[in-house]
């Protein structure tokens, strides 16, 4: 994760847009902090995760974006209003490695081998090609939710976001027969310790991604299952440490929000091809981040960028029947109820 250091920044070479944002009048001596920042360069964006790191100066502060559109956006988004003071300029990164196009070269998944995320575990053709095409033209059959960037559809126990909680539990809505075998796989496999009643169909176009977030503890039981069509995707994990105040920030819904940018210490990128089954359980359910950045390519050997494609992603859960009791308390909302402080972010 970037630590920003300000003696690099420069002013831009050209006028194309750039991934860092410079802020004058803007910094601790001008009274603002790094929260009311972030907040602010966070306003309009897809998702929170867009800004990636801060640096608040005393009176300068530079912050970064996964991509010049989302710095572009905030920048726009600032000068449109007036209740500050603050001049934003784009800024370059010394020695920061790009595409012919100026778009960031993405993190390789051979950069963070090195990283274990104890509790990852990819299973490679977990179903077959002619299985995930019939699965996928099952899914597009049924109508999709479109009320985010991604396109979804829920099945099985469905959960209460406005409540935190499993909608109902008085009902067990079946699960859908064109993810029955599956289902028995999974159960046969021993991969998942217990029975599914749960399955959110995620679909991710080229550049769409996924807020860095912890399946919200006090909703689902351990293990979490996810299988990709169509194409594969790198995903990112990520190990937040707790801010000073020993808290490490959740968002409203079921998913907890991105740790602050100073907070995260190890990043690992997995590849999931396609057709492959990925297991997060324990440590890398519990206590990791995961998500998927919001650009078109991806990067699995150092130097080769492979274009994005349509993925859509089948996710098997088990609502949670009592609260949680992991070891990892900073991280749980059953076990620390304000670990919920954070605001808006989008649901599901
Ligand atoms: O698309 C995926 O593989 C993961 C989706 C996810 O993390 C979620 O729905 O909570
Ligand atoms: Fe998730």
């Amino acid at each position: 994760m970037l630590t920003l250091d300000p003696t690099r920044f420069r002013r831009p070479k050209n006028k194309a847009p750039t991934r860092h944002l410079y802020l004058a009048n803007c910094g601790q001596q001008c009274g603002d902090t790094a929260e009311e920042v972030l907040r602010r360069l966070r306003e309009g964006q897809a998702e929170e995760e867009e800004v990636v790191a801060l640096h608040l100066g005393p009176g300068v502060t530079y912050a970064s974006f996964v991509h010049p559109t989302a710095a572009a956006r905030a920048k726009a988004q600032l000068e449109f209003e007036s209740d500050h003071a603050w001049r934003v300029k784009f800024a370059e990164l010394e020695d920061e490695v790009r595409e012919v196009s100026g778009v960031l070269l993405p993190s390789s998944v051979e950069s963070t081998a090195h990283v274990e995320v104890p509790g990852v575990h990819v299973v490679t053709d977990f179903v077959s090609e002619m299985e995930a095409q019939e699965l996928l033209l099952q899914i597009d059959q049924r109508p999709w939710n479109t009320s985010i960037k991604r396109r979804v559809q829920h099945y099985g126990r469905a959960f209460d976001y406005a409540k935190l909680m499993i909608a109902d539990p008085g009902t067990v809505p079946e699960m859908p027969d064109f993810c029955q075998p599956l289902l028995q796989r999974l159960e046969q496999t021993a991969l998942m310790p217990h029975r599914i009643d749960q399955l959110t169909v995620n679909e991710y176009e080229a550049g769409i991604g996924i807020a860095a977030h912890v399946d919200a503890h006090s909703a689902f039981e351990d293990t979490i299952a996810a299988v990709s069509l169509h194409s594969g995707i790198v995903m990112e994990f990520r190990k937040p440490e707790p801010d000073s105040s020993g808290k490490v920030s959740m968002g409203k819904h079921h998913r907890m929000a991105p740790a602050t940018p100073s907070a995260v210490e190890l990043t690992k990128n997995v590849w999931l091809p396609p057709n492959s089954l990925l297991i997060i359980t324990g440590e890398a359910r519990y206590a990791w981040l995961h998500g998927i950045a919001w650009r078109k390519t991806d990067c699995v050997e150092e130097g080769k960028v492979i274009p994005r494609q349509r993925r859509v992603s089948l996710t098997f859960r088990r609502a949670r029947g009592t609260p949680c009791a992991c070891p990892w308390p900073t991280m749980c909302d059953s076990q620390t109820p304000e670990a919920h402080g954070l605001p808006s972010r989008i649901a599901q």
